[in-house]
């Protein structure tokens, strides 16, 4: 059982007799990662042509790692690691090639996470110019010297071993027992993963963590009312905090970047709680994007087709991104070829992109005649009545 496993494990580890490698701190209040925290605001993580933002990428993506941790949250062995200046970043290693897709039969809420997605759904979010993403990189790490040697973490120790081919490996998932398909191998020991920019600790910027409204069932046969109800948005716009600002256009675009990736497993947004109802959404998460570059899932883009509503800006943004100049997909390749581990994602991948756009601007045209029709019969309707209390 489990706790076997992990007594092996443990055992193995000793006998490898580790010491642990101590990296000296350099302390600087200039740091990217401390002017990224003070530079959030109501509106978005970072500005428009932040430099910040690009030196902590850098920053990220070359820093000498000092500690790792296991984050316990989740099935999936997420580590958070310190660099040298104190930055910190989420990492999710690989764990799929970038043409492996998610099987036809495999439901969102067990598919692999996928370290590639993190990395382009950044990307997305910049071009789509939300700004609502932490930074993400993709980084070659040594997990011997860059994670087991510097953590002093007897849970993190007690995951790895030596592959029979001498490979370094980790359990990247530990669910009732560590099992191999489970693990996470590097190359003897340098693995691909995304790392992501820690936002500002909870206790200095609160978040919380809402359900969607239109969250999806997560067990095998369950159907939300969403699904099957054509009116649920009215209900929805009737309610808090959903009656009243930006919250459902926040949604809506939240939905929009979704169906843009193929992300099925938005359960939960967050906000930061200084900001109040009109703060800006996080998109925290996206690893199970870009698992089937051939289907479109049309459901993802129900806030938007059962609400009939799009932010202005936003609206404007995907039409620049439907033309030839800007194509989505162009930009996006151009973008993703900055990240170390490029490609990050496949041509079908890429092109899927422009599809989507197409279909998301194909709904807010429909929304737009359907509007226009209703508002056609509510003024011949007037007309008519007015003619009848005329003739009486
Ligand atoms: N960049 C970040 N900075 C700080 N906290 C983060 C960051 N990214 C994610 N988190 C927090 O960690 C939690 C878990 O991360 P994530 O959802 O990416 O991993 P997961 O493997 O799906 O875990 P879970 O099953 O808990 O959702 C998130 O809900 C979020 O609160
Ligand atoms: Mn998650």
């Amino acid at each position: 059982d489990y706790s076997v496993h992990m007594k092996l494990y443990s055992l193995a580890a000793a006998l490898a007799n580790i010491t642990v490698t101590n990296h000296e701190v350099t302390y600087d209040p200039d740091t990217s990662w401390l002017k990224f925290h003070l530079g959030i605001n109501r509106y978005a993580l970072y500005s428009r042509d932040d430099p910040t933002v690009l030196q902590l990428i850098k920053d990220m993506q070359s820093m000498t790692v000092i500690s790792a941790v296991v984050k316990p949250s989740g099935h999936h062995l997420k580590l958070a690691l310190k660099m040298r200046n104190l930055a910190k970043a989420m990492f999710k290693p690989m764990r799929q090639q970038r043409d492996e897709e998610t099987p036809e039969d495999v439901f969102y809420f067990v598919d692999l996470q996928r370290h590639n997605a993190e990395i382009a759904a950044f990307h997305l979010d910049r071009i789509l110019d939300f700004r609502r993403v932490p930074p993400v990189v993709g980084r070659l790490v040594n997990i011997t010297s860059e994670v087991l040697k510097v953590t002093q973490n007897e849970d993190l120790r007690a995951v790895f071993f030596t592959s029979p081919a001498n490979n370094t490996c980790f359990f990247a998932k530990c669910l009732y027992v560590c099992k191999t398909e489970y693990a996470a191998c590097g190359s003897p020991d340098l693995l691909e993963g995304s790392l992501s920019a820690y936002l500002p600790g909870l206790s200095i910027a609160p978040r919380i963590s809402i359900p969607s409204p239109w969250i999806r069932s997560y067990t095998f046969t369950g159907r939300e009312e969403w699904e099957v109800n054509p009116f649920y948005c009215d209900t929805i716009k009737q309610q808090y905090p959903y009656n009243s600002g930006n919250r459902l256009l926040n949604i809506i675009d939240m939905s929009i970047f979704d169906f843009l990736i193929g992300n099925m497993d938005r359960h939960h947004y967050e906000i930061f709680t200084k900001f109040g109802d009109e703060g800006f959404l996080l998109h925290l998460d996206n690893a199970r994007g870009f698992g089937k570059h051939a289907k479109d899932e049309m459901s993802i883009l129900s806030p938007l087709s059962q609400c009939c509503m799009i932010k202005q800006s936003t609206l404007l943004r995907l039409q620049l991104l439907a033309q030839s100049e800007f194509r989505l997909s162009d930009v996006m390749r151009e973008s993703l070829q900055e990240d170390s581990l490029r490609p990050i994602l496949t041509e079908p991948h890429l092109l899927a992109l422009d599809r989507r756009l197409h279909k998301v601007l194909r709904v807010v045209h429909q929304c737009v005649r359907r509007l226009a029709s209703q508002r056609h019969r509510q003024l011949r309707q007037a007309r008519i009545q007015k003619q009848q209390t005329q003739n009486n």
